[in-house]
């Protein structure tokens, strides 16, 4: 029995198979997950991945899941975040499979929303190559979200299909197509700790947002941050707003956190095929093309409007992204 159907008509069957291989380590995942510290320590140290971030039980164990999982499939090359290279699973098969196996490790023991991120693109002969291309090449992406409930968010370029885990029967329930992401929102996601550290547009933006109803937009915002990618992202599909990690000034950091291949890509697919923008700041993250499989971009996504407002604020003249924002015009509305 399927533990994902209800998948449109006429997806090509070998896609289908690896979608459901997915969907069943979703569960078993979140079966696990929902077991932590009872029988094993998921958030436990784990070594060091190829970008030198610090690797939780949870990243390897997902990893190799996934792996095994997908051994016997269509998938010939597999690029994730937890590999130093493109490993290849299965020669001839027909698709190139990046993933984050687990988004949001720091969240793991503080039992807040964590995740998987996919993207599917068809496979060249050469592994490195069937990655380094624009996410417009995406045949379909998404995400599993671990949170109070689990839930699996997908496109394959025709609107994004939702899923819920129905815990009692272990499968994958279909809620449809999900709703426009609102072009407006009063909400914005940034880790403000890097404050010092941005540029003056977004440090312009934040200034502006933070000064509320007393600053030239006239409009109080609110904040949120959770540090899952996943997390951020099911909030502005389920009700807009706008999320931004920028490059920053931090050695490692010119190009912010976020990986274009494996969380980026899919996650912009996503936000596009749900009526969304995602843009590195000012261009659309699906037309870039990254240089390296673990490759880090400036990442700004959500509400179509707050989008594109983020992009007028780096056509700003210097004097006005430096000047406190009281001194500054009113065109930033
Ligand atoms: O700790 P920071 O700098 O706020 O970064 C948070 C970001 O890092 C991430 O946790 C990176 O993902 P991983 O956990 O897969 O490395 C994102 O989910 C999140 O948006
Ligand atoms: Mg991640
Ligand atoms: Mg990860």
């Amino acid at each position: 029995m399927k533990t994902l159907d209800q998948l449109p008509d006429g997806l090509d069957p070998k896609l289908c198979d690896i979608l459901d291989r997915l969907a069943s380590v979703f569960v078993a995942l979140s079966h696990r997950i929902a077991r932590n510290g009872i029988d094993e320590n998921l958030g436990g140290a784990a070594g060091l991945n190829t970008d030198g971030d610090a690797q939780k039980a949870l990243d390897v164990i997902a990893d190799e899941a996934f792996m095994g999982a997908l051994v016997n499939t269509q998938v010939r090359h597999y690029a994730s975040e937890e590999q130093d290279s493109v490993v290849t699973l299965n020669e001839g098969g027909a698709f190139a499979l990046a993933i984050d196996p687990l988004d949001g490790s720091s969240n793991i023991d503080t039992n807040v929303s964590i995740g998987t991120i996919f993207g599917i693109f068809p496979a060249k002969d050469d592994p490195k190559a069937s990655f380094l291309r624009a996410g417009r090449d995406l045949l379909a992406s998404g995400y599993a979200i671990f949170g109070p409930q689990c839930a699996l968010l997908l496109t394959v370029g025709d609107g994004v299909l939702k899923f819920v885990l129905d815990p009692q029967t272990g499968r994958f329930v279909s809620l449809g197509v999900i709703a426009s992401i609102p072009p407006n929102s009063v909400e914005y996601a940034i880790n403000s700790s890097n404050y010092r550290h941005w540029d003056d547009p977004i440090r312009a933006y934040v200034d502006d947002r933070v000064a509320g109803s007393e600053g030239p937009t006239r409009i109080d915002f609110n904040m949120r941050w959770i540090a899952s990618l996943v997390a951020e992202t099911h909030r502005i599909l389920t009700r807009g707003g706008i999320f931004l990690y920028p490059g920053d000034a931090r050695p490692g950091y010119e190009h912010g956190r976020l990986r274009y291949v494996y969380e980026c890509a899919p996650i912009a697919f996503l936000i596009e095929q749900a009526g969304g923008s995602a843009t590195d700041g000012q261009e659309a993250i699906l037309d870039r093309v990254p240089d390296a499989l673990h490759a880090r971009t400036p990442f700004v996504f959500g509400s179509k409007n707050k989008v594109a407002r983020v992009a007028t604020y780096h056509d700003l003249p210097h004097e006005e992204t430096s000047a406190l924002f009281g001194k500054r015009g009113f065109f930033r509305v």
